[in-house]
C-alpha cells in the first residue's frame, strides 16, 4: 500500500518579470489502487503539478510537501523519484534521436530496479507489452519518439509504465491525441497496471471520454492553482455540462461545491 501525499504545495515558475507563482496551496492524497482525476481550464496549473513532483528544475517549490510512503519526494533527484516508485507519461513526449526504444526501456528498468532484468525474460515482457498496447515490434528498434505519431507517443509512454511497474502514475493529458481504438488500449493498460500492481493513477484531462474506461474514484476541479472543489465521478459529467464557470475566480454567485468524495 503506497500513499502520495502533497500537501500545501505552492510552486513558481521564473518569469521576465520575476518569480511568478502557478499552484497556491495544492492539497491531495493519492493511495495505492486509486484513481484521481484531474479537470481544469487551461493554464489553471494541471501540468506545473505534474512536472513538481517529477522533479522538473523549471517549477521552485516555494513551500508545502510531497511524500511517498513518508518519504520526502521534493528532497529526491528525479532519478530517485521514479526509482522510489514514482511515473509521469507527459503531456508533449520528447524525442531523444540516437536512443533506440528497446535500449531506453532496458536502461530505464535497470536504473529503477538497481540491477538488469534477464534478457530472456525482458525480451518476452517488452514483446507481450507492446502486443497488448498494439505496437508494431518495429517500434523497438526505432529511436526513442522520433517521427512516431503523436498517440504512438502515448502508446509508448504507457509502454514504460508497463514495463517499470511504478507505485504512483501521474498521465498528463495522455488520452489527447488517441484515436478511439488507441484510447481503449492505452486505458486497458492503466487499468491492467492497476488490476496487477495497485497503481496509484492521477489522471490529467480534459474529457470525459476517458473516464469511461478508466473509472475515476475521485474527481478534482483545478482552477488558478489550487483545488476548486472535489467529489465522485459525477462531478466530471457536471462539468461535461456545464463546465468551469461557475469555479472560475470572480464569480462570487455560486461558491464552488465542496462536495465529500466518494471513497474508493
Ligand atoms: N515561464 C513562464 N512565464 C509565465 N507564465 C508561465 C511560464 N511557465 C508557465 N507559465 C504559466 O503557468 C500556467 C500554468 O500552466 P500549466 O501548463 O501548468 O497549465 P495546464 O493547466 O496544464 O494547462 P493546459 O490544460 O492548457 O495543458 C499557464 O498560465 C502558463 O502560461
Amino acid at each position: 500500500m503506497s500513499t502520495l501525499e502533497i500537501k500545501d504545495l505552492h510552486v513558481s515558475v521564473e518569469t521576465e518579470n520575476g518569480p511568478k507563482e502557478i499552484l497556491k496551496g495544492v492539497d491531495l492524497t493519492v493511495r495505492s489502487g486509486e484513481t484521481h482525476a484531474i479537470m481544469g481550464p487551461n493554464g489553471s496549473g494541471k501540468s506545473t503539478l505534474a512536472y513538481s513532483i517529477a522533479g522538473h528544475p523549471k517549477y521552485q517549490i516555494t513551500s508545502g510537501t510531497v511524500t511517498l510512503d513518508g518519504a520526502d519526494v521534493l528532497a529526491m533527484g528525479v532519478d530517485e523519484r521514479a526509482q522510489a516508485g514514482l511515473f509521469l507519461a507527459m503531456q508533449y513526449p520528447v524525442e531523444v534521436p540516437g536512443v533506440s526504444v528497446s535500449n531506453f526501456l532496458r536502461t530505464a528498468k535497470t536504473a529503477i530496479d538497481g540491477e538488469a532484468p534477464k534478457l530472456r525474460h525482458w525480451v518476452k515482457d517488452v514483446k507481450a507489452a507492446m502486443g497488448r498496447l498494439k505496437m508494431d515490434s518495429t517500434f523497438a528498434e526505432r529511436d526513442v519518439n522520433a517521427g512516431f505519431s503523436g498517440g504512438e507517443k502515448k502508446r509508448h509512454e504507457i509502454l514504460q509504465m508497463e514495463l517499470l511497474k511504478p507505485k504512483v502514475a501521474i498521465l498528463d493529458e495522455t488520452d489527447s491525441g488517441l484515436d478511439i481504438d488507441a484510447l481503449r488500449v492505452v486505458s486497458e493498460g492503466v487499468n491492467r497496471a492497476k488490476d496487477e500492481n495497485d497503481l496509484g493513477v492521477l489522471l490529467i484531462t480534459h474529457y470525459t471520454r476517458i473516464l469511461q474506461y478508466i473509472k475515476p474514484d475521485f474527481v478534482h476541479v483545478f482552477v488558478d492553482g489550487r483545488v476548486a472543489a472535489q467529489g465522485g465521478p459525477e462531478l466530471a459529467d457536471q462539468l461535461e455540462a456545464e463546465g468551469y464557470d461557475k469555479y472560475l475566480p470572480g464569480d462570487v454567485s455560486e461558491p464552488a461545491a465542496q462536495s465529500e468524495p466518494v471513497t474508493a
